[in-house]
């Protein structure tokens, strides 16, 4: 398969070129200046401190030109002052004598084969140089050239002399860079005004280089080694960062489509892979489906045990998840929003069969530093049938589903089905509804009674909200209070609700009367209520003994110190707090230590079945004697019929409300319980139950 070169490795490449071309430059530079300043330089300057003292003049002439080369062998240096002796001396004889008279002085370490070939090579006269600028000479001397020195370097070294000046020593070098084993020394002979020969030594420097190229080699070797680690730290350094770089682009693209915290695949990538997955679908003409995931209450996990917590709850809910929907693909798509696309399932059965697994493994308990934490899970399910499914169909659909799950008390799943889309667009409508209603004022409050058991007398009413349509007439809060804390417009009605009350409790007659107005947990908001309920007080002049509120057990799940703090303010006002719907909830009890409750309403489910159910009658009878035993006031709610109050009564049941006394309507004056007028059994009329008494 063809391949194609990346950037990365044509860096990579260039880069190993530069360090060996690095390499080989530096090792060059290092031999030929080493060389250079070891032999060269050290020759040159040995000619240069040669000094006149060396030059005694105690001539011995006569000796025989063939002794000058044992006197060369030992050359070591040449004089500044030697040109100038021999001027205007005799040519062959003082030239000869100061030849050998130097030689006697300085060649001692050479040794005695370091004459390899001498000449001398008289220049034309007057013209030592042709038109091009060459030397003109009689031939280039054979036994230089034989020594090894180039007919071209003896021309130049030739042409350097002939301008006179000092004795000159050349040194030739190996394409390398290090030094050749043999040199030459040009000395210029003078007649005193013009040169007119040069002597040419071809020395053999083996020995000085002995000495130098151990240092050159050394030297080298050390530089060698200098720069191929220096290469290879770089090489290395390079490839950290090259592999620094490679895992951080891998890091952010698995983050761009992975979620940190548990590793799953993201909503971009999950969106991404559905979109294919429908079109495969589509073209192979089979099914798929998408199961949307809710994590019941994760809130309150959060609130009550922390962010931290929570996180790991999340991770241990994303494992669980794997373990059953392993072969799928699972995503997690916000919050406590997860998704699995099944693409290898088609049939309803196996769908379902999976959903069911799902919950089955929510059952054992999570346990996070010691806590155990119960995991529930709320599932809607979509199928693409067709090839009409586009992705964000698909999720929305399994949204709708998921809804269900969510308002038929959690812990299940339900599958799309087309009704759910109408039941959607109602919701929408209720919420436009709603925003109109404010607006426009269109709603209203009912007050149902209730009263003491003790001594028959009306002790006060509870509000409870109505929605007067323009269209279609008299909407109970069942309708709408569910959306309006779905949509966050519970807020706006809730302080709706709070002050008319408020205002229309401090309007009435009897100015004993209390006014009970319930708070949906969606619109208790921690620090803020109590402002709100401050501020409908002193609107409406209200003693804040007569107002009570009146909330559910789920506001205090999330037990927060901020809830129970902003419950104290609102007790400290002198404000009634009443549990809501006591029983309901998980584990009732409980809530009760967290905040001193004023007064409990047993719900009416329990008082629905007083007289017929022996265990709801013992339900009833404790909670009334818990309330007993932790002095606060009972109210049980949904009294239908005479016999409910009988037990209630013996109970010690201390407050009643319900159709038997009094159904949500306008406030009337002063009033008593007549028991001998209540029909005896009142049921609902018409089918009709009573709506809702609390927002939640
Ligand atoms: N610990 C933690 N919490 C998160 C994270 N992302 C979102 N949340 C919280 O998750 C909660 C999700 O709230 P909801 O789904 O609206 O509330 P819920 O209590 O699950 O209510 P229901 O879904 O109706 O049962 C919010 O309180 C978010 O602040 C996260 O990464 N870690």
């Amino acid at each position: 398969m063809k391949r194609t070169i990346s950037r990365q490795e044509l860096m990579a490449a260039a880069t190993m070129l530069a360090v060996v071309l690095t390499l080989s430059l530096g090792i060059f530079v290092s031999n030929r200046l080493l060389s250079s300043w070891l032999v060269g330089d050290a020759l040159e300057s040995s000619l240069r401190n040669w000094t006149e003292s060396d030059l005694r003049l105690d001539a011995r002439q006569g000796r025989e030109p063939e002794d000058l080369s044992s006197a060369l062998l030992r050359l070591r240096s040449f004089s500044q002052s030697f040109v100038p002796h021999i001027a205007g001396v005799d040519d062959g004889t003082l030239h000869i004598f100061e030849l050998t008279r130097f030689a006697d002085t300085v060649t001692g370490d050479l040794g005695s084969s370091a004459m390899r070939a001498h000449a001398r090579v008289p220049l034309v006269d007057g013209t030592p140089a042709d038109e091009s600028g060459s030397i003109v000479a009689q031939e280039i001397p054979a036994a230089i050239v034989d020594a090894g020195i180039s007919s071209g370097a003896v021309r130049h070294a030739l042409e350097q002399a002939r301008d006179g000046g000092l004795p000159r020593v050349t040194v030739f070098y190996s394409w390398w860079g290090a030094a050749k084993d043999v040199a030459l020394v040009t000395v210029p002979v003078s007649d005193g005004s013009t040169v007119s020969s040069v002597d040419l030594l071809a020395l053999d420097i083996a020995p000085v280089l002995a000495g130098a190229n151990r240092t050159v080699l050394l030297t080298t070797g050390l530089l060698a080694v200098l720069t191929v680690s220096s290469a290879l730290a770089v090489g290395l350094l390079l490839w950290f960062r090259y592999r620094d770089v490679v895992r951080i682009s891998r890091n952010m693209e698995f983050l761009a489509h992975h979620d940190p915290l548990t590793s799953l695949p993201n909503r971009a990538l999950f969106s991404a892979k559905l979109t294919e997955a429908l079109r495969v679908t589509h073209a192979k003409a089979s099914n798929m489906a998408v199961i949307l995931i809710d994590v019941d209450k994760f809130k309150s996990v959060n609130d009550t045990y922390g962010h931290g917590t929570g996180d790991i709850f999340l991770q241990v809910i994303a494992d669980r998840l794997r373990a059953v929907f392993g072969e799928h693909l699972v995503a997690r798509l916000s919050g406590d929003e997860f998704a699995v696309m099944v693409t290898s399932i088609s049939d309803v059965a196996r769908i379902t069969k999976l959903a069911s697994d799902m919950i089955a493994a929510t059952k054992p308990p999570c346990v996070i530093d010691g806590i155990e934490l119960q995991i529930s899970l709320s599932m809607g399910i979509a199928r693409a049938n067709d090839g009409n499914w586009r992705s964000s169909r698909m999720l929305h659909c399994a949204d709708l589903a998921l809804y269900r799950a969510k308002h038929s008390g959690r812990s299940t799943f339900f599958w799309y089905q087309p009704e759910m889309d109408a039941e959607a667009q109602r919701r929408k409508e209720v919420e436009a509804g709603l925003i109109k209603a404010l607006k426009y004022d269109q709603f209203d409050l009912l007050y149902q009674p209730q009263f003491s058991l003790h001594d028959n007398t009306l002790k006060g009413y509870e509000a409870l909200i109505r929605w007067e349509h323009p269209t279609k007439g008299t909407i109970s809060p069942d309708v709408f209070i569910s959306v309006a804390e779905d949509t966050g417009l519970i807020e706006d009605i809730g302080d709706w609700v709070l002050r008319r009350a408020c205002r229309e409790a401090a309007e009435w007659h009897d100015k004993t009367l209390r006014v009970a107005v319930n708070f949906s947990p969606a619109q208790f908001k921690a620090g803020e209520t109590q402002r709100k309920v401050a501020r409908a007080l002193e609107e409406s002049g209200l003693d804040p003994k007569r107002l009570e509120i009146e909330i559910t057990e789920s506001l205090l799940i999330a037990d927060t110190d901020a809830v129970v703090e902003t419950l104290e303010a609102i007790s400290s006002m002198g404000v009634t707090i009443a549990m809501d719907d006591f029983g309901t909830g998980y584990s009732s009890l409980s809530y009760l230590n967290r905040f001193p409750f004023n007064k409990i309403k047993i719900d009416r489910s329990f008082i629905k079945n007083l007289g017929k159910d022996a265990g709801t009658d013992a339900v009833v009878t404790s909670i009334i004697g818990l309330g007993r035993s932790l002095d606060v006031l009972i109210t049980a709610e949904g009294v239908e019929n005479q016999d409910q109050v009988v037990l209630l009564r013996a109970a010690g049941c201390d407050l009643v409300q319900g159709y038997l006394f009094g159904r949500p309507g306008a406030v009337k004056g002063p009033e008593v319980i007549d028991e001998r007028a209540l029909p005896a059994g009142l049921e609902e009329e018409d089918g009709v139950r009573e709506p809702a008494e609390q927002m939640a």
